[in-house]
């Protein structure tokens, strides 16, 4: 039996998004190799006091603001240079800290913008990790049925401002001329800025009016044989065997809901925070939370595995720092 190693896993992120590889330096196994900061958990140590205690000897730095994030198993053959062994990685965001950061270890470091990785190779067990940091936290969802046109462009103009990444149109009750006309508006505006938008419909017709993406109701999804091609590609679940679809299709995301009580559907339950976290273990597929979201439950969803969350109401409203 190969021995379990519990490794402290720290993802430094700037403001702008950027997020710090290091690569594992000569003499460990697997030297060359790019990795989080980070390393094994001392006996006695909780994984929050060895990503510090690592942090420290690593980079010379002290995390001041750590928010728990997926844990991840992953089983690492025999190498030239390493034994066999199985990880249980916990990775942690880690957004703040003290010190100046330097490589302690005569480790190269590199800051990487979330789209455009440009080191290699990346450890192995990181593949998941990396797809979901190409994406953002917050994924906002169009309401314009509530808001109206106007409201809506307003509400988007100021959110961009403040960073927003992906957006889905969800409006399928419009005529086809009208949401021709509206998809115009909000790729003109989002093209100013770094936001990604997916049309929830057919990915046919998300090409056709120019969208980045399309995002399938769960019909959709259930009826798909393979991830269309030129689009990056999301899907709504409600259940494992939904999640697993969207997993063996190599879909870039999915969205779990509902999982607390909302607007939206008042006749269902909410997951509620447990089933939502025991429903994303052990799952590849970067995925957020969905259904009576609002900023603040963003550290319980990546605490639970989550990606982020998704929001269609409180998205719009101003957001509280
Ligand atoms: N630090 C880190 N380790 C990772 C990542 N992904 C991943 O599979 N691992 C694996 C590689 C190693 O098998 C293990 C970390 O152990 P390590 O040997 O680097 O631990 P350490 O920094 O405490 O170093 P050491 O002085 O004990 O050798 O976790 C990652 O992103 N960061
Ligand atoms: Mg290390």
């Amino acid at each position: 039996m190969t021995k379990l190693v519990q490794v402290a896993v720290a993802i430094l992120v700037r403001p702008n998004g950027e997020y710090l590889l290091a690569s594992r330096p000569q003499g460990k196994g697997w030297a060359g190799w790019w990795e989080f900061p980070g390393g094994k958990i001392e006996a006695g140590e909780t994984p929050e006091h060895a990503l510090i205690r690592e942090a420290q000897e690593e980079l010379g730095i002290t995390p001041t603001q750590i928010q728990p994030w997926i844990k991840r198993r992953y089983d690492y053959p025999a190498t030239h240079d390493a034994e066999a062994k199985t990880v249980l990685l916990h990775f942690f965001f880690v957004s703040a800290w003290q010190g100046d950061l330097s490589a302690r270890e005569s480790q190269q470091l590199a800051w990487q913008h979330p789209r455009l990785l440009n080191v290699n190779p990346v450890l192995p067990a990181n593949a998941p990790i990396m797809h979901a940091l190409n994406l953002p936290p917050v994924y906002a969802i169009s309401n314009l049925a509530e808001m109206g046109q106007d409201n809506f462009l307003h509400a988007l103009a100021k959110q961009l401002d403040q960073g927003l990444q992906l957006l889905q149109i969800r409006e399928s009750q419009l005529a086809t001329d009208v949401l021709a006309a509206l998809s115009e508006q909000v790729l003109k505006i989002c093209a100013n800025y770094d936001c990604r938008c997916l049309l929830n419909s057919s990915p046919e017709q998300a090409l056709q009016l120019g969208y980045h993406g399309v995002h399938l109701n769960s019909q959709r999804l259930l009826a798909l044989t393979q991830k269309p091609e030129h689009l990056l590609v999301g899907a709504s679940c409600h259940d494992a065997e939904q999640l697993q679809k969207a997993q063996v299709l190599q879909l870039d995301f999915a969205l779990l809901s509902p999982v607390l009580p909302t607007q939206s559907h008042p006749e269902a339950v909410g997951l509620g925070w447990e089933r939502f976290a025991e429903l994303l273990n052990g799952l590849e597929i970067p995925v957020y939370g969905l259904g009576g979201m609002q900023h603040e439950h963003l550290a319980q969803a990546l605490a639970c595995g989550a990606r982020g969350i998704a929001m269609q109401r409180a998205v719009w409203q101003q957001k509280k720092d």
